[in-house]
């Protein structure tokens, strides 16, 4: 315990750029927006920001604010309801945030994006460009799903993911997911007392995802396996994330100062390039191209590009340009990339030599089916 501590404290005093989502189940009481904890939250953020650091908030709570606001209890089902309570709730969340930043002297700006924003890289980088121009105005950026516009092909659905999208977007170094629960346990202690706490995680694999369960809330969207599905996401692109508990006043500084629990996920690798970070956190995988272990090999030991010769089979209706996952063997997503080839010429080139692809196909555009820079593999 003493030992994990002082590495979540450091992960934290260390980090230049810390995007902090904070969840419905924090923010919201039972009647409505927890406002001693939102001042308190301000103060903490200032707190962060006057020791040089700089913050993106990641908020949820629009629904659920409009819940509060229609004295609903259920959680809206249907896509169109859900866009009319994220309307109704969004004004009134931004409203309590201008006014508890403002005690402080921080000017706020809200964000809304969807999915569909960062998939395109154009915009992206437009996006990446109005957060560095905010951060440059000594303006905190607010950032919540376009829950409004999204339909359910470009949504991200929750929060995590999203906050998991932004750290990439602005270089962060650090994510910090606050949630009502101080981090991730071998199984949801809400149904399971016996469940124990997980202080570090250094690998995401099969055993690690199988604890993370779904949300018990009437609020909450994710639960912890969205949670961990965006940590997955951020240590991947040499991110840190820490799931900490956000329930009370001062959460945030608690968190910071080693005085209340989290689990905190630690990248296996430095930070990755821009744009193979644009390809790991922002892009939908449209399929799934099958490998042989000595293609397994080649990706990771010599860092090549994805020929056709160790693929086996493919999966899904993808077209050239589209992002894909690499998949072993024994079942293991092991990258990402973007392909050169549609997925039924790759099912007809799979197993062959590159020289051949053009006897195939009658063209050829390119040696390989993935480059070695459109390719980022996971840890
Ligand atoms: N292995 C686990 N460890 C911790 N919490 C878990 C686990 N599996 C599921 N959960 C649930 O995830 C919840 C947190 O997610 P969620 O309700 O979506 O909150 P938030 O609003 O913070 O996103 C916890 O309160 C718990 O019920
Ligand atoms: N965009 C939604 C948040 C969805 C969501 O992920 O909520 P949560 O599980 O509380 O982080 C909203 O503002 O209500």
């Amino acid at each position: 315990m003493a030992q994990q501590t002082t590495t979540l404290v450091e992960t934290i005093d260390n980090a230049r750029r810390i995007v902090i989502k904070v969840g419905s189940n924090v923010l919201l009481t039972g009647g409505g927006l927890n406002l001693p904890f939102l001042y308190t939250l301000a103060e903490d953020i200032c707190e962060i920001r006057q020791s040089g650091r700089e913050v993106v908030v990641v908020t949820s709570g629009s629904i659920a604010t409009a819940m509060a606001r229609l004295s609903r209890t259920i959680r809206p089902r249907t896509l169109p309801l859900k866009q009319a309570y994220a309307a109704i709730g969004q004004m009134g969340l931004m409203w309590e945030y201008e006014r508890a930043f403002r005690v402080y002297g921080i000017a706020v700006a809200q964000i809304l994006l969807t999915r569909e924003d960062l998939e395109d890289r154009k915009r992206y980088l437009n996006s990446h460009n109005t957060f560095e121009a905010l951060f440059e105005l000594g303006v905190l950026p607010i950032v919540n799903e376009n829950d409004t516009v999204a339909t359910d092909e470009i949504r991200f659905g929750d929060n995590d993911s999203l906050s998991a999208m932004v750290a990439g977007v602005v270089n962060a170094d650090l994510n910090i997911i606050l949630s009502d629960i101080d981090g991730l346990y071998t199984a949801n202690p809400q149904l399971n007392p016996i469940a124990e706490h997980i202080p570090v995680v250094h690998s995401i694999d099969q055993r690690i995802e199988a604890m993370a369960g779904a949300s018990t809330s009437s609020v909450g969207t994710g639960g912890m396996a969205t949670k961990v599905s965006a940590a997955r996401t951020c240590i991947n692109a040499g991110i840190n994330v820490i799931i900490g508990c956000g329930k009370g006043n001062h959460a945030l500084r608690r968190l910071s100062q080693g005085l209340s629990r989290g689990t905190l996920f630690v990248p296996a690798t430095d930070v990755v390039s821009a744009r193979k970070r644009w390809i790991l956190q922002s892009l939908l995988s449209r399929g799934q191209i099958f490998v042989d272990d000595g293609a397994v090999k080649a990706l990771r030991e010599r860092d090549a590009s994805l020929l056709p010769i160790g693929a086996t089979s493919v999966a899904g209706d993808f077209e050239r340009g589209d992002c894909v996952e690499i998949v072993d063997p024994h079942g293991n997503i092991i990258a990402k990339g973007l392909v050169y080839y549609n997925a039924t010429e790759i099912e007809r080139i799979k197993g062959k030599k590159s020289t051949e692809i053009e006897h195939v196909l009658g063209y050829t555009f390119h040696n390989d089916l993935i480059h070695r820079d459109n390719l980022v593999l996971y840890t």
